[in-house]
């Protein structure tokens, strides 16, 4: 069983086809920006940050063994794919920030003189390259305020409860609110965690349920319609959750059936936190509303695997994600530290 989502060396770039997992585990090459936008279209790679990270190294590939005769062609071939690649899936915004940074490094290196085009080049594929390095350490960081908040005033194991994929297989590796779990058993303070099987695509009973068995973590599987019964009948300690774009209030869209599991959190008065790096922190918008809630083909609605569950001719309605409001939210637990939702415009703007 692996668990490493991104294989990338020296511009040669794989990732884990995780549409055939749990059964099968193929690594695929991304020749290009083409081949990575289709890979994070159909979901072959998803998870917030790992759609950042192989959207821009998709761009490192396609770039890295190219001559360019200006600066000024480098900057617009780059503009033109990362423009491409932000089109993939739209409600996540790392990629859309990822990209905007790129952007405007290359800008910076196009108005300095002191830099080649060869040099421009290779500050940009440096720049992309260290996203993989920082995305792992910024999961640690989370991993370990995560624990510390959960476990304050508590001396004795967990037990948590969490929603899709947010591990190894969403990230460059250990995973936000699945880092967060991972932390709380480093402290030999995990008596138990649940997770969703995450109805339509089934991150849940597909891949975290793969990371929980790779990781061997006391897990039990529930259907998402579970969750009041669970809350009801077992002393579930928290919910946590990732996220795929926090707005400036704090309301954050995260994986649909999200927002329900934080109403029934409020009802049986169990903390929900979103656990996610401050590359998924969207300040320029103010609220909720304003978060594009992507719709999937009904397919996935009506087959799994291939086969056929849904009668033909039913309707479907397929979103993606659902915003939870911030008055739902606990707490959002970021490498920087445990916010409260009042608390995250100003501390994102303290960069
Ligand atoms: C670590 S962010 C993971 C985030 O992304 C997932 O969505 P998808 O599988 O559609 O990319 C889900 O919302 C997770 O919370």
């Amino acid at each position: 069983m692996t668990l490493e989502a991104i294989k990338y060396k020296a511009g040669q770039l794989q990732i884990l086809d995780q549409l055939l997992l749990p059964g099968e585990s193929k690594y695929i090459l991304v020749a290009g920006v083409k081949d990575g936008w289709s890979a994070i279209h159909k979901m072959q790679v998803r998870g917030a940050p790992a759609i950042a990270i192989v959207g821009c190294l998709s761009l490192v590939v396609e770039i890295y063994d190219k001559q360019y005769d200006t600066k000024v062609a480098l900057e617009k071939e780059l503009g033109e794919h990362l423009q491409y690649l932000v089109t993939s899936r739209p409600t996540a915004v790392n990629l859309k920030l990822a990209a905007d940074e790129v952007k405007d490094l290359a800008t910076s290196l196009l108005n300095n003189e002191t830099v080649n085009v060869d040099g421009m080049k290779q500050e940009v594929i440096k720049s992309i390259e260290q996203m993989l390095e920082k995305d792992i350490s910024d999961n640690r960081a989370i991993g370990d305020n995560g624990a510390n908040a959960l476990l304050k005033g508590i001396d004795r194991p967990l037990k948590l409860l969490t929603h899709c994929n947010t591990g190894s297989l969403a990230t460059a590796g250990y995973g936000t609110a699945l880092g967060v779990i991972r932390s709380v058993n480093e402290r030999n303070l995990l008596d138990h965690v649940y997770c969703t099987e995450t109805r339509p695509y089934n991150q849940g009973a597909r891949l975290t349920a793969y990371e929980l068995v790779h990781d061997k973590l006391p897990a039990t599987l529930v259907t998402d319609s579970m969750v009041a019964a669970l809350l009801n009948s077992r002393k579930i300690d928290a919910i946590i959750v990732g996220a795929d774009r926090v707005a400036a209030n704090g309301d954050t869209a995260n994986k649909i059936g999200t927002y329900q599991m934080a109403v029934v959190a409020k009802h049986h008065g169990v903390p929900f936190y979103v656990a996610a790096p401050f590359t998924s922190i969207d300040v320029a918008i103010a609220d909720g509303s304003y978060i594009k809630i992507e719709e999937r083909p009904e397919q996935e609605l009506t087959h799994i695997a291939g086969q056929r569950i849904a009668a033909p001719g039913i309707g479907c309605w397929n979103p993606a994600f659902d915003v939870t409001p911030a008055e739902l939210i606990t707490g959002i637990i970021t490498e920087r530290g445990v916010l409260k939702p009042s608390e995250l415009a100003e501390k994102v703007r303290q960069k």
